[in-house]
């Protein structure tokens, strides 16, 4: 039976789970805008043991790979269970107007073949039909940290870090394309294609290779955020680093496209197999961020957003004429939903898995046992602070050729800034010490990038759920802490609301304004004294966070 309103897919395929959520947009009469109407979920290791991963990817050494049929397969996989979830809610799939979606950041996957070929069959699997069509099994994940010296080298080419921001966003960071693929210039002959995730998916359901689109494109050290094609003069740096341009553009395909573009219809095997209608448009998918500030509706001044999946990742929008890419921190990426706007971002590689390090070693492996603990210590650990680099670090970048692979260990101050061993203190002081810290440098490092003032903080992710991570941000940051009311996961419905978007432009033939109308629930609010206290924590951090990347490159200095 046919629902007979129209639905939206998003997805969202992030570094530990897929994620789908269905919209049904309401008539202009209702007092809400959409409705959720199925919601699905699985755990990317639990639901496909087979390719091995831990928490999402595979450690090679020193990188940190994604098998690429695994995201192939999370997609059939997800389509079936929301195919299941749209009945019971009394729709059908062929009611889906569009679908679109979000993915892990930077993480690549290198095809083989020369066109995608989808199967025929509709009874075969994605998985065992493009079992043979990628050139490597594995592409490299956004955690992959081994291409500092690339970073430098692509840095000094174009005419130093601040010029690669000043054209492409950010300055060279490990994870990001451009560096990625130099380090596999000797290798890169047996493929024909790359794709980001984002881009992958969007490829599948269209049943051939897409763009990249331009915010996705915008983390690739790669594409000019001017004219959102790829940038001639980092080209020509690639090149003269002895990786041929036209190597390189045969690997990235046309110039990045609109992220709010049309690009077909789905192709005729999601039609056959997962009841699509042959007249649902496909949406480019785009990062697992920028369809988060979709999600959550970011667009007031001083709005800042937080996403807390694997990473934590900070973000607001701003005007091209307030916000400069800079060359010492952070990332200016498009808008996926407003082209005259620009986004700023920050991102943090030690967020979940670094807090889950000491919830397994000091918590029972309990999150209301790591709560209970962080309740056992006032606000400002009476001045212990903590840096917890238990995987090499995004932000700061650091300010050394030490390959960042290798920097890692956890560094403790007390009051007076003597240091201390973390580890010898109490479970208390050390559960207080990592939230903090991911606080406080979250709200340091913005200042950085972002000037303005902070009105409102909006969550996002698997750990928006934690109290004492709420009211602390809360503290730091002087700001209330919002979260988006649906309880699903916001990347996966920014992923629906760009769907609807895309269609709503497509039928105008021009850009329309993206109206969300996103509903925000409030769950936190600042109190003056934590905050006074965290504001002279805040004075100590960037010292003390020197000294701690300062013990980290000499310790990687002596052999
Ligand atoms: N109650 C909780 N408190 C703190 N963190 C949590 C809680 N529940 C889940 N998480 C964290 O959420 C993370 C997963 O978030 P999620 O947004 O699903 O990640 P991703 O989108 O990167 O796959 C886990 O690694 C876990 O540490
Ligand atoms: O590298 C980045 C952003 O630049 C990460 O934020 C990835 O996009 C992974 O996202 P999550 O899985 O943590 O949501």
């Amino acid at each position: 039976m046919s629902g007979s309103k129209p639905l939206y897919v998003g997805l969202d395929c992030s570094t530990q789970s897929m994620t789908g959520v269905v919209i049904a947009a309401l008539d202009a009469a209702s007092s809400k805008p959409f409705e959720v109407v199925a919601s699905v979920t699985f755990q990317l290791d639990a639901r496909l043991p087979h390719y091995g991963t831990i928490k999402g990817v595979l450690v090679d050494g020193a990188h940190v790979l994604v098998p690429s049929l695994m995201l192939v397969e999370s997609l059939d996989e997800i389509l079936a269970d929301l195919s299941r979830a749209v009945v019971c809610a009394g729709y059908s799939m062929a009611d889906i107007v569009a679908v679109s979606g979000s993915a892990q950041q930077h993480t690549s996957a290198f095809w083989s073949a020369t066109a995608l070929d989808l199967p025929s069959d509709p009874a075969l699997p994605l998985a065992a039909h493009l079992a043979q069509a990628f050139a490597w099994p594995h592409g490299r994940s956004w955690m992959d940290a081994t291409t500092t010296a690339e970073c430098r080298a692509l840095e000094a080419a174009v005419g130093g870090a601040q010029r690669l921001a000043d054209t492409t966003g950010s300055r060279g960071y490990e994870r990001f394309t451009g560096v990625q693929l130099l380090s596999l210039k000797a290798a890169l002959a047996p493929v024909v294609r790359m794709s980001l995730a984002s881009s992958l998916l969007t490829s599948l359901f269209l049943g051939a290779y897409a763009p990249i689109d331009a915010s996705d494109g915008s983390g690739m050290n790669l594409m000019d955020l001017a004219t959102r094609a790829w940038a001639p003069d980092v080209l020509a740096a690639l090149e003269a680093l002895g990786l041929p341009a036209a190597t390189l553009l045969r690997l990235l395909g046309p110039a990045p496209i609109a992220s709010h573009a049309v690009l077909g219809r789905v192709a005729p095997y999601f039609v056959a197999r997962h009841g699509l209608s042959p007249q649902c448009r496909v949406v480019p998918f785009s990062g697992d961020n920028p369809c988060t500030l979709a999600g959550m509706g970011l667009a007031a001044a001083g709005d800042v957003g937080i996403s807390l999946g694997t990473s934590g990742c900070l973000f607001v929008v701003a005007a091209p004429e307030a916000i400069r890419p800079s060359a010492e921190e952070g990332h200016v990426l498009t808008n996926p939903v407003d082209p005259a706007t620009l986004m700023g971002m920050l991102c943090f590689k030690n967020g979940s898995l670094a807090r889950e390090n000491v919830r397994d070693r000091r918590a029972n492996g309990s999150w209301s046992d790591f709560s209970a603990l962080m309740a056992a210590r006032p606000p400002g650990n009476d001045g212990v602070m903590g840096f917890f680099y238990l995987q090499p670090e995004i932000t700061p970048v650091v300010p050394t050729e030490a390959p960042t692979a290798r920097l890692s260990g956890i560094h403790g101050f007390d009051a007076d800034d003597r240091p201390i061993d973390l580890l010898q203190s109490s479970a208390a002081v050390e559960v207080r010490a990592i939230v903090e810290w991911q606080c406080l440098a979250m709200h340091v490092h913005l200042q950085q990038l972002y000037q303005g003032p902070v009105s409102r903080l909006i969550l996002a992710g698997g750990a928006a759920v934690n109290p004492s991570l709420l009211e602390t941000l809360a503290n730091v940051f002087n700001a209330p802490v919002f979260v988006e009311d649906n309880r699903v996961n916001t990347a996966a419905l920014g992923g629906a609301f760009r769907a609807q978007h895309g269609v709503a432009c497509d039928d105008a033939r021009t850009y329309v304004p993206f109206e969300p109308h996103v509903r925000l629930e409030l769950r936190a609010t600042p109190k003056a004294a934590a905050h006074a206290v965290y504001a002279a924590m805040a004075a100590r951090f960037p010292a003390l966070e020197a000294r701690a990347i300062a013990m980290q490159v000499q310790r990687y200095a002596t052999p």
